[in-house]
This record gives structure tokens, C-alpha cells and sequence, in this order.
């Protein structure tokens, strides 16, 4: 059963078997219903009679090497579309040379690949599997060849595939296109997919995979339908009226429900960013006054020479970002100019850059000489230069250089420094980037801080998925958090207008998973993959 969700009742009542719902159309699909409605208090349902896959006869077959292109043990090329069997018929050869018996799908087969035009000329010795639509990626016929990788066998092959008429080169993307086009995929999936092949780090590849299979998917479309069950509620006081076919409360129950919801989307969109930050990398920021050991500090994390350090104060002038793995977590750490007041215009460039990326960071790492931050013997706490004071929030840990320089023992130093009056409670470490002593102890306590800091662990212990992974994912949702707001500011008397509220709610969800007029964003999403995915 299928609830009609948009329209006048009373009007479709009046059509009389079948009718084509446009709400929940694919690109590609039209729904067709129906049978008769019968109405519960709040929703009609019709008996979904058909779905029918439009336009799909004129699509052309696509080939293209899925395998990265250079030498390697096996290189696989996808063929997908109507004439994927076409292709086999064509194109493979039993090892004996006769023709193929008729496919059995999802199993490897043994085969030769020759040139259509000459079948004698053997191209090279492969195995074949196909895959029949709709059981298959694109949900069309696919059609997959693996060879030898190597250049010139690769470069034969796709030649012999490009011979053949009613095939075509794939665009970049467009296999998971066709997924999607066929509902295979929706765009967090096709989203997620993409991460997974990206993935550098432990967190992200966790995140991709679950996208990829559906999870955020299934959330964002249960909420559309909370959305659009609210809608329906509202649709059938429109047609009806409270009091006379409708029991009373229909309104405020729908406004309570909404409610509701409005708090569910709250709760996502309040959620540190975790999603972006797994698959976009943890921002930290290195800063503090010149020559404290940034760059040293930021050629140790990278383990390599990525910055330029020398005893010249002023040395790093531009913003240098590289991006690392730190116990798992994808960071992304920039080293930045040091704070000074100075003449110099291209210093102080850098001085306002060096200000502007701390600000933006997730989190921050405040580099500082310990000899020159606790000068006398006696003291403890310890004294902050005032160029960096204003840069210092409740997301700044400290690094205390150069503990090599320092006048006394720094044996359990950590445990006796304290920060000035009027500081939060923040991390230090005390180290030497020259003689290595306290590293390893700073790199596990920075790891362990990113995890506590960004709550990724919890994540992934408790099975909780970030909902939000992407900033389009944010920006719909505020959308649709700022309709269903404005939903509640209506009252029963204007019912008609609250109603066009909660369907522009529910469309903003839809385009988060990609189910209604997403032409302009597809672009944008598949854009990113390469030829053969
Ligand atoms: N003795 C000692 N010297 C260090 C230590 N760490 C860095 N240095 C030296 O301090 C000087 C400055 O280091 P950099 O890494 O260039 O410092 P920076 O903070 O990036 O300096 P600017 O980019 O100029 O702001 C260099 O000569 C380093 O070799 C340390 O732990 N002990
Ligand atoms: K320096
Ligand atoms: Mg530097």
C-alpha cells in the first residue's frame, strides 16, 4: 500500500483507475497507481499497480577499463547497457576457440578475447562473468572482462569493444549514474562510494562503508516520511475540515508530531561536524610566537622536511598544510607564520593569515620555548606571550618546547605547570623536538585528545553513524528545519499555507537522497569520479 501524499483527495477521487503519482518520482520512474482509495482518519492509500522504467530503450551500451590503467596482474573492463550480451557474443571465444555457450550469470567463465572483425587474432586469454540486469551494478545487463593489465593488451581490447556500433566510451562516473538512475543508489550512497574509494584513513573508510550500504539512506528517508505522514495529516484537514468527516485533533496532533521531528533535526545538525571532519580531516592549527619550533614540529608529525626551519625568527611566512594520519584520524595540520608585531609587509601577511586559520580551525596546537615561558627556577605557572593570548579558546592545547634549554630537570614537570588566571583547563606537553624527549608521549596524549575532542571513538563503539557527512546534507537540512519552523508559527486556520511548508520540508529532505528535481546537484556529486566507476 502507498499513501497518495500530495494533490487534492476529493480531486483524485474522482480519477477513475489509474493515475500517475509525480510526488515520489525518479528522474527516470513514474509510479503508476491504482485501485481505490479508502481513507483512514488522516491519509488516503491507493494499491500500487506499477512502476515502469521510462526512456530506458534508447540508452546506449558503455564500456571502460574499471581498473586503474598500467601493469598489473589483472585488469578488469566493465560493459554495461542492452548489448552487454551482444558485446560477449562479439567479442569472447571459448579457450578452444568456438563460440560461448549462452551465459551463466554471476559465474566466472574461462575465455579467449578476440577482434570481432577477426576472431582468429587472439587478444589475450581472460575470464568473463555477467551480471543480468537488474541483479547487477548498474542494474542494467554488465558485462565484465578481465585480462592481463598491461598496456598495449588493455589498448587492443577497449580498440576491438570500440568497433562495435551500438557501443560506446563510458563518461567519467556514469556506471554509478546508471545505478543511481535505476534506484539501485541514492545520492548518499553514490556519495558514500565515493569516500570509500578515498578513503586514506581507518574512520573514513568505516563511514564510506556504511553510507555506501544504505544506512544514511534509510535515515534521511524515514524522516522524509515522518515529514510527509505530518503532510498528510494537514492534506486531509484541507480537504475535510475538522468536525465533520475528521475526528478533532487532527491539527494539533500533526503540530505536535512536527514538533518533534523539528527536535530530531536539531540533534543532527548539532553534531560537532563529526561527519565532515572524518571524511574532510580534523583542522589543527600550529601557532605561536616565532622560532618556538613549528615548522619542527610540523617536520616531525609529517616525518619528513615538508617546512623550512632555521634559528631565523620570521622563517615560515605562508600557511603549509599537509595532511596525516594520527591514530587513525585523518588530520589535516597547518603550520603558520609566527605572532609578532612587525615591519615586514610580507610577514605580516602571514601574521593575518597565520590569525585567520587558527580561528578556523577545529583545534589548535599553541607551539611556545618552555625556557622562555617559565624563566625563573622557582615559578610554575606558566607566562603566555600576549601575541597569541587572543588566539587561545577551549579547543587549544599547548606544546612547551626545547625542555633541552631548560635551567632545571624537567622530570614530571607536566604534573607541577599550571596555565595563567583565567585560562580554561587546558592540555600541555612538554617536549624536545631537537632531542626527542617527551614525543612519543605527546603523540599518544594528541591522538587520545582527537578522539575524546571529536567523540569519534564513542561512534564507533556504539554503532552511531554521523547523519551529516557532507555539507549538502547540512544545508538541505537546515532547509527543511527552517520550513518545518515556519510550519509551527501557523495555526488550524491556515492550514493551507502550513501544508505548503511541510512539502517543501519534505522535498528538501528528498534532495538530501537525491529523489526529486536533483539534476543541478547530480552534476556536482558524480562529477568527482573517474572513468569506469
Ligand atoms: N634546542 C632546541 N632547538 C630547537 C628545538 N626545536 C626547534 N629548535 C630550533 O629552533 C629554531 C626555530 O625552529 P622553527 O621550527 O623554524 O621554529 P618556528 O616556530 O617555525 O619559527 P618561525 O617559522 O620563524 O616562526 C630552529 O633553529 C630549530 O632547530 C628544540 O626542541 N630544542
Ligand atoms: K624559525
Ligand atoms: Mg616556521
Amino acid at each position: 500500500m502507498y499513501r497518495i501524499l500530495t494533490g487534492n483527495a476529493s480531486r483524485l477521487a474522482t480519477i477513475p483507475s489509474r493515475l500517475s503519482i509525480v510526488q515520489n518520482a525518479h528522474p527516470r520512474r513514474s509510479t503508476v497507481f491504482s485501485g481505490k482509495f479508502w481513507s483512514s482518519s488522516s491519509s488516503w492509500k491507493f494499491t500500487k499497480h506499477d512502476t515502469a522504467v521510462l526512456s530506458d530503450a534508447q540508452r546506449r551500451t558503455i564500456y571502460a577499463l574499471s581498473s586503474p590503467p598500467g601493469k598489473a596482474g589483472v585488469g578488469v573492463i566493465r560493459i554495461s547497457g542492452p548489448d552487454a550480451s551482444a558485446v560477449r557474443d562479439a567479442l569472447l571465444r571459448s579457450s578452444r576457440g568456438s563460440s560461448l555457450p549462452p551465459p551463466e550469470p554471476w559465474k566466472l567463465q574461462r575465455c579467449r578475447v578476440v577482434h570481432p572483425k577477426s576472431p582468429e587474432q587472439v587478444l589475450d586469454d581472460g575470464l568473463a562473468v555477467f551480471f543480468r540486469g537488474p541483479k547487477s551494478f548498474t542494474t542494467e545487463d554488465v558485462l565484465e572482462i578481465h585480462i592481463h593489465s598491461g598496456r598495449a593488451i588493455v589498448a587492443a581490447v577497449l580498440n576491438a569493444i570500440s568497433n562495435l556500433p551500438f557501443c560506446r566510451p563510458a563518461e567519467p562516473g556514469e556506471f554509478t549514474r546508471r545505478a543511481f538512475d535505476g534506484g539501485r543508489l541514492d545520492l548518499t550512497q553514490v556519495e558514500g562510494l565515493r569516500d570509500l574509494i578515498h578513503a586514506e584513513t581507518e574512520s573514513q573508510r568505516v563511514v564510506a562503508l556504511r553510507t555506501a550500504g544504505g544506512e544514511l539512506r534509510e535515515r534521511f528517508e524515514r524522516l522524509r516520511t515522518d515529514i510527509i505522514h505530518c503532510l498528510a495529516m494537514v492534506e486531509a484537514l484541507i480537504d475535510f475540515g475538522e468536525g465533520e468527516d475528521l475526528e478533532e485533533g487532527v491539527f494539533e496532533q500533526a503540530r505536535e508530531e512536527t514538533k518533534r521531528l523539528s527536535e530530531t533535526i536539531q540533534s543532527y545538525l548539532n553534531d560537532n561536524r563529526r561527519g565532515e571532519i572524518i571524511r574532510n580531516g580534523i583542522r589543527l592549527a600550529i601557532f605561536g610566537p616565532p622560532n618556538a619550533g613549528k615548522s619542527s614540529l610540523l617536520n616531525f608529525l609529517a616525518q619528513r622536511d615538508a617546512a623550512i626551519v632555521t634559528p631565523i625568527p620570521g622563517t615560515t611566512r605562508d600557511i603549509l598544510e599537509v595532511s596525516l594520519d594520527i591514530g587513525g584520524l585523518p588530520v589535516v595540520v597547518a603550520d603558520t607564520a609566527g605572532l609578532r608585531q612587525t615591519e615586514d609587509v610580507v610577514e605580516s601577511i602571514g601574521v593575518e593569515r597565520a590569525k585567520r586559520i587558527v580561528q578556523e580551525s577545529d583545534i589548535s596546537l599553541c607551539v611556545l620555548s618552555l625556557p622562555e615561558t617559565l624563566p625563573s627556577v622557582s615559578q610554575t605557572q606558566l607566562q603566555i606571550p600576549s601575541s597569541v593570548l587572543p588566539l587561545i579558546t577551549t579547543n587549544t592545547c599547548f606544546l612547551l618546547n626545547k625542555t633541552d634549554l631548560f635551567h632545571s630537570p624537567t622530570t614530571r614537570l607536566d604534573t607541577r605547570l599550571r596555565l595563567p588566571e583565567g585560562l580554561p583547563d587546558l592540555k600541555f606537553w612538554s617536549v624536545s623536538l631537537s632531542t626527542g624527549e617527551g614525543l612519543s608521549k605527546f603523540l599518544q596524549g594528541l591522538g587520545s585528545t582527537l578522539q575524546e575532542h571529536f567523540n569519534l571513538q564513542a561512534d564507533q563503539s556504539s554503532g552511531q553513524m554521523p547523519m551529516i557527512t557532507h555539507a549538502r546534507h547540512r544545508s538541505h537540512l537546515e532547509t527543511a528545519s527552517r520550513f518545518i519552523e515556519a510550519f509551527l508559527q501557523y495555526d488550524v486556520n491556515d492550514v493551507v499555507l502550513g501544508a505548503e511548508e511541510l512539502r517543501y520540508a519534505a522535498q528538501a529532505v528528498g534532495k538530501i537522497s537525491g529523489l526529486i528535481d536533483v539534476e543541478d546537484v547530480l552534476d556536482a556529486v558524480f562529477r568527482d569520479f573517474c572513468i569506469g566507476k
